[in-house]
C-alpha cells in the first residue's frame, strides 16, 4: 500500500522539522514569567468580577490553555463556555473569521468574559465582542495572555481589558498558539529562528 507508506513517511518527516523548529526556536518569554503575568491578570479579574457571576468564554483552541490556568486561580463563582471562531487555520496569516461553534450558554443580561491566547491584528476579537454586544450581554470583558506590538490593529487603539504579556512582531506558538498546527503545548512562548 504506498499511498499510506508514503503518509508514514511525510508524517516522519514533518515530526523532524517540528522537532527541528522548537528545537532552533527563539523563547521569548519563559514558563515562570508566563505564571506571574497568570496570577496577576487573575487578581485584576477577580477584584472586578468575582460578585458578578460572570461567564467566561474559551475562544477555542488557541484559548484552551490560557482558559484552563486562568480559571484554577479564580476563586469566585462562575460558569464557563466556549465558542470555536478561527481565522488563520492552521496558517501564518489571518483571513475571514470562520465561525465553527457558537456558544451555548445565553450572554443575554450576563457579565462576558472573553478569553484567548493572542491578541495580534484583533479582527478576531472586535468581531467576538461585537457578537456578545449583540446577544445583549451586560457587560463584555476580554482576556488575552499576549498582545502583539504592531500598528496593523484591524480596529484602532483595540486593546484587551486584562493582558497577561506584550510581545514582539513575530509569529509565536506555545501555551495555546499553535505552528501550523503544532507546538500549543510547548510551555512558554516561543518564536521560529528566523520568523
Ligand atoms: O488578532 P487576530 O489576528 O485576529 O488573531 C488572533 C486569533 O488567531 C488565533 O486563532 P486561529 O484563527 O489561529 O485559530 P486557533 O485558535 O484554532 O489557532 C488566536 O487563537 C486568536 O483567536
Ligand atoms: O503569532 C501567532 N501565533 C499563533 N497564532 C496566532 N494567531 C494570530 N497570531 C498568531
Amino acid at each position: 500500500m504506498p499511498e499510506q507508506h508514503d503518509g508514514h513517511l511525510e508524517i516522519a518527516q514533518y515530526h523532524n522539522d517540528m522537532k527541528v523548529l522548537m528545537d532552533e526556536a527563539d523563547c521569548l518569554i519563559d514558563l515562570p514569567a508566563v505564571e506571574r503575568a497568570l496570577d496577576d491578570m487573575a487578581e485584576r479579574l477577580t477584584q472586578s468580577l468575582s460578585d458578578s457571576m460572570p461567564v467566561f468564554y474559551c475562544v477555542m483552541n488557541g484559548g484552551l490553555i490560557t482558559t484552563g490556568h486562568l480559571l484554577t486561580r479564580l476563586g469566585f463563582p462562575l460558569e464557563v463556555d466556549y465558542l470555536h471562531a478561527t481565522r488563520y487555520r492552521g496558517g501564518l496569516r489571518g483571513g475571514e473569521l470562520f465561525w465553527r461553534v457558537s456558544p451555548e450558554v445565553p450572554m443575554a443580561g450576563r457579565h462576558v468574559v472573553i478569553v484567548d491566547d493572542i491578541l495580534d491584528e484583533g479582527a478576531t476579537l472586535a468581531s467576538i465582542l461585537e457578537y456578545c454586544h449583540q446577544a445583549g450581554a451586560a457587560s463584555v470583558s476580554s482576556a488575552v495572555l499576549v498582545e502583539k506590538m504592531h500598528d496593523r490593529k484591524a480596529v484602532p487603539d483595540l486593546k484587551a481589558d486584562y493582558c497577561g504579556l506584550e510581545v514582539e512582531d513575530r509569529y509565536v506558538f506555545g501555551f495555546g498558539m499553535d505552528y501550523k498546527g503544532y507546538w500549543r503545548n510547548a510551555p512558554g512562548i516561543f518564536a521560529p529562528r528566523g520568523l
